[in-house]
């Protein structure tokens, strides 16, 4: 069974109008005007048990209004989608004990009692046998090193200590399926990867599903696998990291610094015929652009083999570039 299927899927909102100046408003009080926003256009993706998938696009694309409909919170206006089999927004009781949520920018604790009381709430929430609940929560606050924040009510917390939490109660149930809205959005390095690594164990232990919205790249980077990419309600985009890469980016860049002295054109004679371009920066060190499609062992071996080398870095091409690379092409091609 697959762990999220989506067919067509369709969400439009009814917006009010405002109609300008004295005389607008004075009309909009009698008859109000409404226009429709197609938030989600007809979007289809499947995404099986086990996977980690990133959901990314440009502010207003469309990412929340997807999980709020794929976790039953917003009734879809048209299409399909089962998610473990559940219609999301029927059978509401079944479905949420299959799936767990963290909206990185709201919160799914109290705000003024311990956050082990909210976790005990949430265990009633979700019928939770105690025995089942202890083992759980011991299991995840050994991993997410909790031990201490237990008894703080959660408006005394860091954002870190209190993002640890919210992902400890999404996971108190046992769900096979994590909806993680902006899980890392403000937090700091060492957070974010202690929260990388985490859901990878998950993942890799529980098998547990993950679907991530994200605007750091890097949470991609870390994480996923497969990335579905969106733009004003559609999908522009939907497969490997890898893939993505090799299609948009531009290639890649070498860094050499040399033993001694090295000219241009020497550099350029040994890599006849790949492709590649030579910036000399100084005497001793050198740029190599790589195109995509040319190996760089094929093009290291070429330089390694005829020049002595002090240092060789190799850059790879930021995520971050290849979607703006996407979202340029696309607007140039629409
Ligand atoms: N309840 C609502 N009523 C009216 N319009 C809405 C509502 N929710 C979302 N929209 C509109 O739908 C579009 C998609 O919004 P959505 O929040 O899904 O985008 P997003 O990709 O999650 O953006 P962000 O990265 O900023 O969170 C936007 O134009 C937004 O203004």
């Amino acid at each position: 069974m697959l762990a999220i299927d989506v067919q067509l899927l369709q969400k439009k909102f009814k917006v009010q109008k405002n109609r300008e100046g004295l005389a607008g408003a004075l009309r909009d009080l009698f008859m109000r005007e409404y226009i429709e926003v197609k938030a989600v256009k007809d979007i289809s993706f499947q995404i099986p048990q086990g996977e980690i998938c990133g959901y990314i696009g440009e502010n207003g694309a469309g990412k929340s209004t997807t999980i709020k409909m794929l976790t039953g919170i917003l009734v879809p206006t048209s299409g399909r989608l089962l998610v473990n089999g559940y219609v999301p927004f029927k059978e509401r009781e079944k479905f949420v004990k299959e799936i767990g949520v963290v909206f990185g920018q709201r919160s799914q604790l109290w705000w003024d009692i311990g956050v082990i009381e909210s976790f005990q709430l949430l265990r009633k929430v979700y019928k939770v046998p105690e025995v089942d609940f202890q083992n759980r929560l011991n299991e995840l606050v050994e991993r997410l090193q909790l031990g201490d924040l237990l008894n703080r009510p959660v408006r005394k917390l860091s954002l870190g200590q209190r993002m640890r939490c919210e992902l400890v109660a999404s996971l108190l149930h046992n769900p096979s399926i994590l909806f993680l809205d902006e899980p890392t959005i403000g937090l700091d390095i060492v957070v974010k990867t202690e929260i990388r690594d985490f859901l990878k164990q998950m993942n890799r232990e529980h098998g547990t599903t993950i679907l991530l919205t994200t605007h750091d790249l890097q949470d991609i980077e870390a994480l996923c696998s497969r990335v579905i990419m969106l733009d004003d309600g559609k999908i522009i985009y939907d497969g490997g990291l890898e893939q993505l890469k090799a299609n948009w980016s531009k290639g890649r860049e070498v860094l050499f610094q040399f033993a001694d002295h090295t000219r241009l054109d020497k550099l350029e004679q040994l890599t006849l015929g790949l492709g590649v371009e030579w910036t000399l920066e100084n005497d001793l060190t050198a740029q190599m652009w790589l195109p995509h499609g040319v190996n760089v062992s094929d093009a290291l071996a070429r330089v390694v083999g005829a020049v002595e080398i002090r240092d060789i870095k190799i850059f790879e091409t930021n995520t971050d570039e290849i979607v703006r690379e996407i979202y340029r092409s696309e607007k140039v091609s629409s």
